[in-house]
């Protein structure tokens, strides 16, 4: 009994013994290799020649520790400043940042969207337009969605822009004594701008509207969809990262509010197949039957509602920061917004003749604003990698080879003072060419480097539609309302502050939150009829909702 019991101890602590000795050696393997990993990457890895911060040299924790604090793309843009005009922002990626290396990478046939993308498909096969990187399947999704982005198909769809416009105006109009001569109570444009986003993309993707203008009850979308985007801008930035599933811990309130989305998203999808196919000027009417012109092939019902969902993300979060991001400029710059009222109650007697063609078109104050509003503040502010895929890519001279992430942060460029001098400051005017100040080829410089709808194949589908809502909202707004900021200072707007880190100090400079897409708060504003306004503004109030 004696010499059993000692033989169990024995073999006991020999298998402590040995289990202490391999997790030792496990770690120690581990930090070895860890080691060689970063001695790799700083001195004998194909990029490290280039410079950049250590962190960045070494992982992809860099990109993903500044994404999770929302402020990657002002980290880029001042990156730029220190390292130059390309640099090195994670083990395998360089950033650029002029306007020829934005034209070589999005035009060239030898780059493709970087893994990074895989990490937001939902389930294994599960792509849609804006996930596929394989090329040819892209194609194929690009060429069947596009003709429900047709200039007819948003001219057919702007009537339901143009009502949920108006629900927006008479929002605005309806509190306090702002039917008088008096201001409205504050509003936060950011919760104003995302209900009428959102409404107007779930009446293009689903053919229904969510009622966040109106009623609470849906308005957790709206979280819902910024929990998605947090958590696919981290793991575009690092997609190794995906594999310890940190949303469970971190995203829990996101997790939650997705299972609610999606049990929102299934009820519109069955109740959108029992109207029928062409009740409703929507996305499934105008694509259901589309086929690819080359194969004959058109999309199955699943395909068709996974291009819906993904829209609410790339359609309502995209054009409502753009929306917001021009009140916020239009109330820091009070000149700029006197100068589009001038021009806007100018061209039209009523404002149900705000609607898009040729008069407004001719309105280039407006789209001068449009445009300097996203250039000052992109709504997609981020770098989109896009993986050399070809043996090599020459970018500004430098040989890029294959494998390498590149890409250009639309932020940085549009604050690249070489094309858009005094680049943090809201002047519409660069955008318009003119004797005294400005020269056709600067604005041709400036065009070039515009990307706030990226180039190329990839570029956005929805961008007419964008600027159809965006014009008839800024217009038609601007000529029901005069506005002015919450209490008559800097302070409600949601600019930066003075003593805030880099990038957040600058107080006319719409702060925004870069994740995919972007999140932000205020500007806080008040409105009031306008003078000369009041019959058309009583007559809009007096309309039934639809
Ligand atoms: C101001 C508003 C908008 C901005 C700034 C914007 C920006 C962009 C950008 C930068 C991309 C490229 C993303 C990438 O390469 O990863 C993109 C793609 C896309 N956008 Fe937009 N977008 C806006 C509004 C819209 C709207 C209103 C729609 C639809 C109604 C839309 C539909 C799409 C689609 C379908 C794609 C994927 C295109 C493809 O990969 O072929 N966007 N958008």
């Amino acid at each position: 009994m004696e010499s059993e019991s000692a033989k169990a101890i024995i073999s006991r602590v020999i298998t402590y013994e040995t289990a202490k000795n391999l997790a030792l050696s496990l770690v120690a393997l581990f930090f070895i290799r860890g080691v060689v990993v970063v001695i790799y990457r700083l001195y004998f890895h194909p990029l490290s020649k280039y410079p950049g911060p250590f962190l960045a040299k070494i992982s992809d924790l860099y990109g993903a520790y500044h994404n999770v604090l929302g402020r990657l793309h002002t980290e880029t843009e001042q990156g730029h400043r220190v390292y130059g005009t390309i640099y090195r922002q994670g083990p395998n990626k360089l950033v650029s940042n002029s306007g020829s290396a934005l034209h070589t990478i999005y035009h060239s046939k030898d780059v493709q969207k970087s893994q990074g993308y895989v990490t937001m498909i939902p389930a294994p096969g599960a792509y849609n337009i804006f996930t596929a990187v394989d090329k040819a399947m892209h194609r194929h999704k690009r060429k069947v969605i596009s003709q429900g982005f047709s200039d007819q198909c948003v001219r057919d769809f702007e009537p339901t822009i143009l009502s949920h416009v108006d629900l927006f105006i008479k929002r605005l109009a309806s509190t306090g004594d702002s039917r008088n001569s008096g201001w409205s109570a504050p509003y936060n444009m950011t919760d104003c701008c995302r209900h009428l986003g959102y409404d107007i993309m779930g009446a293009f993707g689903f053919g229904q509207t969510f009622h966040l203008q109106t009623a609470e009850t849906n308005r957790f979308l709206i979280d819902a969809v910024t929990a998605t985007s947090h958590k696919a801008g981290v793991y575009v930035q690092y997609p190794a990262l995906q594999k310890l599933r940190l949303e469970t811990l971190f995203y829990r309130r996101g997790l939650e509010m997705r299972e609610k989305y999606l049990k929102l998203m299934s009820g519109l999808v069955r109740s959108r197949l029992a109207a029928g196919k062409s009740s409703r000027n929507d996305l499934f009417s105008f694509i259901v039957d589309a086929k690819d012109p080359d194969t004959g092939v058109g999309f199955s019902e699943d395909e068709l509602w996974a291009e819906s969902r993904f829209l609410l993300i790339a359609g309502a979060d995209t054009s409502s920061t753009a929306l917001t991001s021009l009140f916020f400029y239009l109330a820091a710059y009070p000149e700029c917004y006197r100068k589009l009222a001038e021009e806007v109650r100018s061209t039209f007697a009523v404002p149900s003749e705000i609607r898009s063609g040729p008069v407004l078109s001719s309105c280039v104050y407006l789209r001068a604003c449009l445009d300097e509003a996203m250039r000052m503040s992109p709504p997609i502010s981020g770098t989109l990698w896009r993986e050399v895929s070809g043996e090599a890519i020459v970018i500004d001279d430098e040989v890029v080879p294959k494998g390498v992430d590149v890409g250009v942060s639309p932020y940085a460029l549009h604050h690249n003072e070489d094309m858009f001098p005094d680049s943090f400051t809201f002047n519409p005017d660069r955008w318009i060419v003119s004797d005294d100040n400005n020269s056709r080829d600067a604005v041709e410089r400036a065009r070039h480097a515009f990307s706030v709808f990226s180039l190329g194949s990839r570029a956005c589908a929805g961008r007419n539609m964008a600027y159809t809502e965006l014009s008839d909202s800024v217009a038609r707004t601007v000529w029901y309302l005069d506005m002015r900021s919450a209490d008559e200072s800097l302070d409600a707007l949601g600019g930066g502050y003075f003593g805030a880190r880099y990038g957040k100090h600058r107080a006319k400079e719409f702060q925004l939150e870069e994740h995919l897409t972007c999140s932000h708060d205020g500007p806080w504003l008040r409105f009031r009829v306008r003078a000369g306004a009041e019959e058309e503004l009583e007559k809009l109030l007096g309309e039934k909702q639809s």
